[in-house]
C-alpha cells in the first residue's frame, strides 16, 4: 500500500514544461471525498478496499487463472499505446436514408497495432521482455468467461461500496471493467473518455497526470472522425509549438496510485498515464460509468458541457458536408475575422 505520495522519488519521473499540482489523496471515508467527486474533481481513495480479492492478482495467479481464452493486446514500436478507433475509417453514414459505405479515410500511421494471445503466451514475454524489445499492453474487459476463481475474486469486490457511489453520484450504468496489464514505462498519452471513472490500482505504481475539460484548447484533440478521436495530438513530452502555441497555458494535477489506490477520473478530464518503477509491470482495473443524466442545465455551462456541444457540431457539420476535410474550411469561414 502506498502510504503517502511525497514519499516518491520524484527526480525519476519524465520532467514536462508545465506545472502540476497534486491531486489530493484522501481516506474514502473522509466527507471531502464526495464533495470532490459532486464536483467533478479528481481525488485518490484510499483504504476502501474495492478490489481488495484481487491484491494477489499478480503474473503468476493470473497466468493460473485467468482461463484459456484469447485476450486483447496491444503492441507499440515505443512507449506510447496512442488506441486507434478502427471503426471511424469506415463509417456508414446515412445520407437521406441511403445508406452510403464512405471511401476509407486516408491512411492513418497506426502506432499501436492490436493481437491476441493467451495470458500464458503474454505473461512469457513480459518476462522475457527487454529494452528494445516492442512493448506489450493487455487490456481485456472481465466478464464470466475468465477463469472459476478469478470471477470468484471479481464478485467479492466491494460491489456494495462502488454502487453506492454511483448512486449517490447519479452516474450511469457500469459499462465496463477492464483488465489493464502493462510493462513498466508504457505511456497512454493524454486523452479524454465519456464516461465517469474509479481507476483501482492493483500491482505496481501508475503515474497519472490530468487536466480538466477546460483545457481543451491547450490539448488540440483530433477532430471526432479522426481514428486518434478524444486524443491530444500534442506530445506532452516533445511538444510542437509551432503547430500547437497555446500548449504553453498547460496546467495539471497529478498523483501516483499504487495498490489498493482508486483514482477517480471525472469525465471528459483529460489523463496521460505511465507505469513507473519499481514494479516490472503494472495491473489496473478500471470502473467505466456512463454519464448520469443531463438534469436541469445550469448557466454559465460547465467546460465538459462546451466539449460535449463542440463535439456535435463536428458531428453534425461533417454528417452535413459528407466531408470531413470540408467542416475545417467551413468552420474557420464561419468564424476568422468575424467573431
Ligand atoms: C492504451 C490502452 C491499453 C488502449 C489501447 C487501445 C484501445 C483502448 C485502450 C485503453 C483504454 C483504457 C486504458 C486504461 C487507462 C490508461 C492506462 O491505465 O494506461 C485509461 O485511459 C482509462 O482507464 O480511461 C488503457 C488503454
Ligand atoms: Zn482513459
Amino acid at each position: 500500500m502506498t502510504t503517502d505520495n511525497t514519499d516518491w522519488h520524484q527526480h525519476d519521473f519524465k520532467k514536462y514544461s508545465f506545472p502540476l499540482g497534486d491531486i489530493p489523496r484522501l481516506h474514502h471515508t473522509d466527507p471531502q471525498v464526495d464533495e470532490l467527486i459532486k464536483k467533478k474533481q479528481p481525488v485518490v481513495l484510499t483504504g476502501s478496499n474495492l478490489v481488495g480479492a484481487a491484491s494477489k492478482w499478480d503474473l503468476d495467479y493470473l497466468e493460473k487463472n485467468m482461463g484459456n481464452g484469447e485476450f486483447t493486446v496491444f503492441i507499440s514500436e515505443t512507449d506510447k499505446f496512442k488506441f486507434f478507433d478502427e471503426k471511424k475509417l469506415v463509417e456508414i453514414r446515412s445520407v437521406a436514408g441511403v445508406h452510403v459505405k464512405d471511401r476509407p479515410a486516408k491512411e492513418y500511421p497506426r502506432p499501436a497495432k492490436s493481437t491476441t494471445m493467451k495470458i500464458q503466451e503474454f505473461a512469457r514475454r513480459l518476462r522475457e521482455w527487454k529494452s528494445g524489445d516492442e512493448r506489450l499492453y493487455l487490456q481485456q474487459a472481465l466478464n464470466s468467461s475468465s477463469g472459476a476463481s478469478v470471477v470468484q475474486d471479481f464478485i467479492r469486490f466491494r460491489w456494495d461500496w462502488v454502487t453506492a457511489k454511483q448512486k449517490l453520484h447519479n452516474w450511469g450504468k457500469l459499462t465496463y471493467n477492464l483488465l489493464l496489464i502493462g510493462l513498466e514505462g508504457n505511456v497512454t498519452p493524454c486523452h479524454y473518455d465519456e464516461q465517469e471513472n474509479l481507476f483501482a490500482q492493483i500491482h505496481g505504481h501508475k503515474r497519472c497526470i490530468l487536466f480538466p475539460p477546460e483545457q481543451f484548447e491547450c490539448l488540440y484533440p483530433h477532430p471526432v472522425w479522426h481514428p486518434h478521436d478524444r486524443q491530444s495530438q500534442v506530445d506532452l513530452e516533445n511538444p510542437d509549438l509551432s503547430r500547437f502555441p497555446k500548449m504553453t497555458n498547460l496546467h495539471g494535477v497529478q498523483t501516483v496510485v499504487g495498490p489498493g489506490d482508486v483514482l477517480y477520473i471525472p469525465i471528459y478530464w483529460w489523463h496521460h498515464i505511465e507505469s513507473v518503477k519499481p514494479a516490472k509491470y503494472s495491473v489496473s482495473l478500471n470502473f467505466w460509468y456512463k454519464a448520469g443524466p443531463v438534469g436541469q442545465v445550469e448557466y454559465p455551462i460547465k467546460g465538459y458541457q462546451k466539449v460535449a456541444i463542440m463535439r456535435n457540431v463536428e458531428k453534425m457539420l461533417a454528417e452535413a458536408m459528407q466531408d470531413p476535410e470540408e467542416v475545417g474550411t467551413l468552420l474557420k469561414t464561419l468564424v476568422l475575422g468575424r467573431f
